[in-house]
């Protein structure tokens, strides 16, 4: 909080009406609320002109100590007759500074006692809440008398993502202000309302109406006791079947929390509301709250808040960065393909408003692609408020659809969508560098395909970029961005600012097989299937990983996205197939173990939940519930008896080091390689596109809080075992970092001699 003198904050309140001020805000309040609008309006101007200097401003934006200050000084001061408490550049508060909760002099948190203190001021306190009030900032509006709201105020209680839960008593006040059901809607998920005019469709909880409480905080005659607005005085509203409800919910938070502490604690402090009085719920806000601070998920959850801000700030090995570079604006944008990723795409591109052609290889193919996105696209709008009208993509000016490439000519990026096939992705950007306009940005999207090859066939290869997007494309955050040997900083900065325009969250990297996330993904997959070879089972290994917190283990995630797409990779690169040479061992492929076993299954026709059949059975084609599959446990004694493979138990904690440790080792080797500009990017891509619990902080993360030591170790130990496992054998700059003594997450980077990227 700011200290602010009188004089300061007089200055502030004639600022506040000569400028911008709460007149206005409340005058774009009031035009949706036009019943009360002449009435008001002059009555607000009279309160700024007649009582300016008995109105007390405070900004919660800096130090507590200001507020506790200022509240007694307001008190004591009997010139003062109300006090408002408001923000700072039209933002009523973010709430607490996140970095102070990992500091140890942090510890003893002393905001509850302020919102104490301001509820029990004899005079009335009012928020007024502009921007975001979030967090500690809510719970200070919480202890006020009366809130009133900018029309694009936006509230919420956002500790749970960050590991916490509101701490400053806000899961006592808020159930007394809401109820239980709004309350801990918004309390254990962290979602963020905008309250004046809620989505329509969307469920959000509706604090009081504003409208009263704006009229009430207005017209409050002198005098009128304070009692009935303290939030801590008042019941909890009951529900006839408290408890019912209380158990269901609990069930329902659990499931939605795949092993993350925080949603369960939230529910117990909003439990212990129900239960207790307001002092006794406090104190069981601070155990729960407690708890959470020393659980090491908040700190892996604050850790995940940073690293997705920090990869905005991307740079490359050769001195191209954000600071430097502009993005081009994009007016209209084209999509080549109309597969399960085009139809993702395109429908991202429209609901971020951005006109869109639709291009297919012909009739058939573009009117299977219209229909697909267009059932896409009316989902997305049930969902929003207006979304219809809002989305328009009935509008040909909105999506195009077509079969001729010249319609390209005048759009600002393209986005191939095609086949994994290099041949066809050449051709294609051959024909683009003719077609598309001079400064036209063209980018591919593919999962492991080499960006310099693509960006050869165009006469234009600084344009040209990959965009890795990731199933489902309108869902899913991840956009893994690739820059090539020539791709352009502008070039670079413009597909990380359509990220951002897509809300999804870019990340940069280099170039190579597999890019980051996939390439990393390649061991894991890889011990997965040898683990079966060895004994294990696929609903085994699943379980293992899904307990760890991921949303989905490596076969059930294989079964979805189809055993087909690796076994076509696979034959592509000669592992298998037709073009494997004669003779080569079942078991080896270039001198390395391999397993031939979900080549196997394709074989068999078992390309996953498509087929009905894969690593596990469905109950039809296309059915979406596994269950263990005796003949696949069948074949697997079949496959180990065939290769004379000895068996033996694996168990949990095997399971889970082989698969995350070889992930980790190969995601130092892409450190070491400038592939990826720090450990916060590889985080940032497993927690957004595949699945990592973000409680976990992503895969460097949580290396580190094993231990490198102990990874190394770990490593060491079972490429002895397995020599002939690449993907075992310890990374030389997991190595170093441990000769190096362990150093912080923080300081990895700094050991590299000078990152390079080899491709
Ligand atoms: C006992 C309990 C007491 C209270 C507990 C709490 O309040 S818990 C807290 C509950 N509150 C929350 O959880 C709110 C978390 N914050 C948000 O949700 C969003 O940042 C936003 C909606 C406030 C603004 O979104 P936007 O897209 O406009 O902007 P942006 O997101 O890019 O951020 C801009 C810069 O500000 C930084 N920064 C932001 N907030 C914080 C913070 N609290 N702390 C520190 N830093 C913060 C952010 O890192 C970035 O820094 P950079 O990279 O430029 O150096």
């Amino acid at each position: 909080m700011s200290i602010h003198t009188h004089t300061h904050i007089y200055k502030l309140a004639s600022k506040l009406h000569v400028q911008s001020g709460y007149t206005v805000i409340f005058f774009k309040y009031l035009i949706c609320k036009n019943t009360i609008y002449t009435f008001i309006v002059p009555f607000l101007i009279s309160m700024l002109i007649l009582c300016q200097p008995h109105l007390l401003l405070v900004s919660v934006e800096i130090f507590l100590q200001a507020l506790e200050d200022g509240l007694k000084r307001a008190d004591a001061d009997p010139s003062v007759k109300a006090v408002m408490i408001c923000g700072e550049n039209g933002k009523f508060s973010a709430g607490a500074d996140i970095k102070g909760f990992s500091s140890p002099k942090r510890r003893g948190i002393a905001l509850g006692p302020i919102v104490s203190l301001i509820e029990r001021s004899e005079k009335p306190v009012v928020a007024a809440i502009e921007g975001v009030a979030l967090g500690g900032g809510l719970e200070v509006a919480l202890g006020c008398h009366y809130r009133i709201a900018h029309v694009k105020a936006r509230m919420g209680l956002p500790e749970v993502t960050i590991g916490l839960l509101p701490g400053a008593e806000g899961t006592q006040r808020l159930p007394r202000l809401v109820g239980v059901p709004a309350a801990l809607d918004m309390i254990t998920t962290g979602k963020v309302l905008c309250l004046v005019i809620p989505p329509k469709g969307v469920k959000i909880c509706s604090l009081p109406d504003v409208d009263a409480l704006f009229c009430n905080s207005i017209f409050l005659p002198p005098g009128q006791p304070l009692g009935p607005r303290r939030l801590s005085l008042k019941p909890v509203p009951k529900l006839p079947n408290m408890e019912a409800f209380l158990s269901e919910a609990l069930v329902k938070v659990k499931k939605q929390a795949h092993g993350c502490l925080a949603p369960e604690l939230c529910f117990q402090a909003v439990k212990a509301a129900t239960e207790q009085p307001f002092a006794d719920g406090v104190r069981r806000e601070q155990e729960l709250f407690n708890v959470l601070l020393t659980s090491g998920q908040a700190q892996a959850l604050q850790y995940a808040f940073f690293a997705e801000r920090a990869v905005q700030k991307w740079t490359t090995p050769s001195g191209a960065s954000w600071k430097s570079a502009s993005p081009q604006p994009i007016h209209k944008a084209a999509v080549i393909g109309l597969g399960t990723m085009g139809r993702g795409i395109v429908t991202s591109l429209v609901k971020a408003k951005i006109p869109v052609v639709a291009l297919e290889q012909d009739l058939e193919y573009l009117n299977m692609g219209r229909k697909a996105v267009m059932f896409l696209l009316e989902r997305e709008a049930m969902k929003m408020e207006q979304g219809a009208q809002t989305l328009d993509f009935h509008n040909p000016a909105r999506l195009q659809f077509t079969v001729d490439f010249d319609v390209l000519r005048d759009v600002d990026l393209v986005i191939e969508a095609v086949f994994e096939n290099m041949a066809l992705k050449k051709e294609i950007f051959h024909k683009l560098s003719r077609i598309c306009k001079p400064g036209a940005f063209l980018c591919t999207n593919t999962s492991a395909l080499n960006i310099n090859e693509i960006a050869s066939a165009t006469s234009r290869p600084q344009q040209v970029i990959g965009t890795h997007f990731f199933s489902p494309a309108h869902v899913m955050k991840l956009l893994e961005i690739i820059y090539g040997h020539h791709t352009s900083p502008t070039t670079i900065a413009t597909a990380m600012q359509l990220a951002k325009v897509l809300k999804k969250v870019g990340v940069v990297v280099g170039n190579c097989f597999g890019f980051a996330g996939n390439r990393m993904m390649f061991p894991y997959a890889q011990q997965a299937v040898f683990l079966l070879e060895e004994g294990s089972r696929p609903e085994a290994v699943d379980q293992v990983i899904e307990d760890f917190g991921f949303r989905i283990g490596p076969f059930r995630m294989s079964d979805l996205a189809g055993l087909d797409v690796g076994w076509r990779s696979r034959k592509g690169q000669g592992l298998t197939g037709p073009s494997l040479p004669p003779g080569t061992p079942a078991r080896q492929r270039h001198g390395h173990r391999y397993s031939p076993l979900p080549d196997l299954l394709c074989e068999n026709g078992r390309f996953g939940q498509k087929t009905g059949k894969g690593w596990y059975q469905y109950e039809k084609a296309g059915g979406r519930t596994a269950k263990p599959d005796p003949w696949l446990h069948s074949f697997l004694s079949q496959y180990r008896d065939t290769h004379r493979i000895k068996t033996r138990f694996i168990d949990q904690e095997e399971i889970l080091e082989r698969c995350l440790f070889s992930l980790i080792n190969e995601g130092f080797d892409i450190l070491a390689e400038g592939i990826a500009s720090g450990p916060e990017h590889l985080d940032v891509i497993y927690i957004n596109g595949y699945g990592w619990p973000k409680h976990r902080g992503g895969p460097m993360f949580y290396a580190s809080t094993v231990g490198l030591s102990r990874i190394l170790a770990k490593l060491q130990k079972y490429s002895e075992a397995h020599p002939d496992v690449p993907g075992l054998q310890p990374s030389a700059f997991l190595k170093k970092l441990v000769a190096m003594g362990n150093p912080p997450l923080k300081e990895w980077m700094s050991y590299l001699s000078r990152p390079n990227n080899k491709l």
